[in-house]
């Protein structure tokens, strides 16, 4: 018995904030942001929540797959930009999508968060349940201080998501390596909620509520703990890296794709990228991607891929998926 990705789709909101946008606002310039980041565009909220952008591509899913919201069993949203703390977003869409008998729920593993929702839906499919939603979907730029040009330029709001459903005939996923770097956590912070009450005091800075992140550590992280990640659910797989059609990586920032590629020995190629579309969207990332590589049949049925999140967390997770 294993998970079967049935269907894909994504949604970003029609706001387009391209460099040239930016450095209107604030000293940057689309040299700088390309250069460094690979990113030429972003799109941005105007009045839509993490919920919505969720909702759209939970109705995307059910229209294709020509399914009702009732005979849906989970619903599972990978977010870092929450609408609450509670309802969960994946409560929020359950009941817009009036997908009653569907548990729902969310998971914050930051960039990685789409990797260990799929994970957990894999149980959920080996044990009473038939068929989920996992969706990812931010609302980064709520969480964005925007006088602070060395992160602002960074993000995009999206979502991304799968069907998922128990099947007989595939593979599905084949291995999985989840890792958390707690003691790195303080490297990459966003969201912090401070003590408020009459017998507390919080020596929190108050502007623990936006992005903060040390760049160079957090870019150090990934160019050594992804590769580690891949090779080490390579082993799990039993696969070899050269029997891997595509590997689809968190959209983070360009020269980081480059520089996983070139510690793995695996020709850029493979590595597929959009970056230069959306920035960083965080769990939003890896489905948004893998919608637009089936859209374009560059992913095609019983292709081996290999997909990889990592930061918040810190973390770093990747799984070995027969498409
Ligand atoms: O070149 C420069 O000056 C800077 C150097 C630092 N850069 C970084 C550093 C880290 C990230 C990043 C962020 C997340 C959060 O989702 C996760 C994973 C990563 Cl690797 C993105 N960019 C930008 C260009």
């Amino acid at each position: 018995m294993s998970l079967r990705i049935s269907q894909t789709a994504h949604y970003v909101p029609s706001k387009v904030i391209t460099n040239d946008d930016l450095a209107q606002i604030m000293t940057t310039s689309d040299e700088w942001i390309s250069s460094r980041t690979g990113i030429k565009q972003r799109h941005v909220v105007q009045n839509e929540q993490t919920s919505d952008l969720a909702l759209t591509v939970a109705q995307q899913l059910l229209q294709k797959a020509d399914l009702k919201p009732e005979q849906l069993d989970f619903i599972i949203v990978a977010t870092m930009s929450p609408d609450y703390l509670t309802p969960s977003t994946a409560a929020i869409v359950q009941g817009k999508l009036h997908a009653g008998k569907a548990l729902a729920f969310d998971i914050n593993a930051a960039c990685s968060g789409f990797i260990y929702a799929l994970a957990i839906a894999d149980k959920l499919l080996a044990g009473p349940y038939q068929r989920g939603l996992v969706i990812g979907a931010e609302v980064l730029s709520k969480l964005i201080d925007w006088q602070e040009r060395s992160t602002a330029v960074l993000f995009g709001d999206g979502s991304g998501g799968v069907l998922v459903e128990k099947s007989t005939q595939v593979k599905g996923i084949v291995a999985e390596d989840l890792a958390t770097f707690g003691d790195l956590g303080a490297k990459l912070t966003a969201g912090y909620q401070p003590l408020c009450s009459p017998y507390s005091s919080d020596n929190i800075a108050k502007h623990k509520k936006y992005f903060e992140m040390d760049g160079r550590a957090v870019y150090d992280f990934a160019t050594h703990e992804v590769p580690n990640s891949i090779r080490r659910v390579l082993v799990k797989a039993n696969w070899k890296k050269d029997d891997v059609q595509w590997f689809l990586l968190h959209q983070a920032n360009g020269r980081i794709i480059s520089a996983i590629a070139k510690h793995l020995n695996i020709p850029e190629e493979k590595f597929l990228e959009n970056i230069a579309k959306y920035g960083n969207t965080s769990a939003a990332s890896v489905p948004i991607l893998l919608d637009e590589a089936v859209n374009s049949g560059i992913i095609k049925r019983n292709q081996k891929l290999i997909l990889s999140g990592f930061g918040g967390g810190l973390t770093a997770a990747s799984i070995a998926l027969s498409f």
